[in-house]
């Protein structure tokens, strides 16, 4: 049995160093209630500093990826009942503890493998998978940045940092003001996601792959890139550059780097201690 017990969340380790996550609410298409918005941030938190884990992936269980907030959550947001200052700063409050949640696959220093298959709507859709670090779908995958249907600018990612990904300003507009489903192959031809696969199950096959490749790697080479491509993704090249040489004063002198030269040179499989 895992080690990661969670209403909502399914965790189990699925070969060396790879964890996998799924949202488990199938029969509520895997709609993010009031626990699942709790248990990401616990999931992502305990895996960050767990050394046996090195890369998570990350899927719905059921027919689709999931379809977003729950909207009874949704529709519990306003309390006609509190006075509209302390309205506004409570939902503020909460509006940034839904951020937090996202943010914490962002912030998990190991990275996140999103493996997408059927409906991947508002909240988790394009927020949630943003703040992942590789996403791969199947061909039946659909994506909707659904908020404005929902009468509200999205808030808990996807303006941040799903235009950084996607790279098209027109388009991402696009797709925010009219909440359109597009594609899996419109996912790919704008680089949402890095491939399509033929459905779930050579989808799950692909992503394992991928974790596994990745969790074969030194870890202090693969934590120390994704820090640094985040940190660099929010500041200048200059500053970018500088936190780099910061971070491998340190970094150079660990044994991964021995350990990788001398694999490369006697033309052997290198092996790495856990973080
Ligand atoms: C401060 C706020 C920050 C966050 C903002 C977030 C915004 C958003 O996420 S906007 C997007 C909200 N989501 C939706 O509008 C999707 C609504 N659902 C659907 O359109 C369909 O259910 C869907 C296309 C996802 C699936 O269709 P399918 O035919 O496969 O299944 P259904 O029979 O419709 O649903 C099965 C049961 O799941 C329940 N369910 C599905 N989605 C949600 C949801 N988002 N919230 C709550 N419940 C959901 C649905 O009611 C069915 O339940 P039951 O009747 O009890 O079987």
């Amino acid at each position: 049995m895992s080690s990661y017990q969670f209403n909502t969340l399914q965790v189990e380790q699925t070969g060396d160093n790879v964890y996998h996550v799924q949202l488990n609410r199938p029969d509520k298409r895997n709609s993010i209630d009031d626990d699942m918005w709790k248990e990401i941030p616990q999931c992502f938190d305990s895996l960050g500093t767990d050394s046996s884990c090195r890369v998570i992936i990350l899927s719905g269980a059921g027919k689709m990826f999931c379809s977003g907030i729950d909207l009874s959550v949704l529709a519990m947001l306003q309390d006609p009942n509190q006075e509209v200052a302390r309205r506004a700063i409570a939902m503020r409050i909460g509006v940034k503890k839904f951020q937090d949640a996202f943010t914490s696959i962002e912030k998990c220093p190991k990275p996140v493998i999103a493996s997408i298959h059927g409906g991947c709507i508002g909240a988790g859709s394009i927020d949630m998978t943003s703040a992942c670090d590789i996403r791969l779908c199947s061909q039946d995958a659909f994506f909707s940045i659904k908020e404005v249907d929902m009468g509200l600018a999205a808030d808990v990612g996807t303006l941040q940092r799903f235009p950084k990904i996607v790279g098209n300003d027109s388009l991402v507009r696009e797709l925010v003001y009219t909440a359109r489903n597009f594609s899996a192959t419109e996912a790919k031809d704008i680089g949402f996601v890095s491939s399509v696969h033929a459905d779930a199950k050579t989808l799950t096959d692909a992503s394992i792959k991928l974790a596994t490749n990745i969790a074969s790697k030194s870890p202090v080479a693969i934590t120390g890139s994704k820090i640094n491509m985040n940190y660099s993704r929010d500041h200048s090249v200059d500053e970018g550059l500088n936190y780099i040489a910061n971070w491998n004063m340190s970094m150079l002198q660990s044994e991964d780097l021995m350990t990788s030269v001398q694999a490369a040179m006697t033309k052997t499989p290198p092996k790495y201690k856990d973080l």
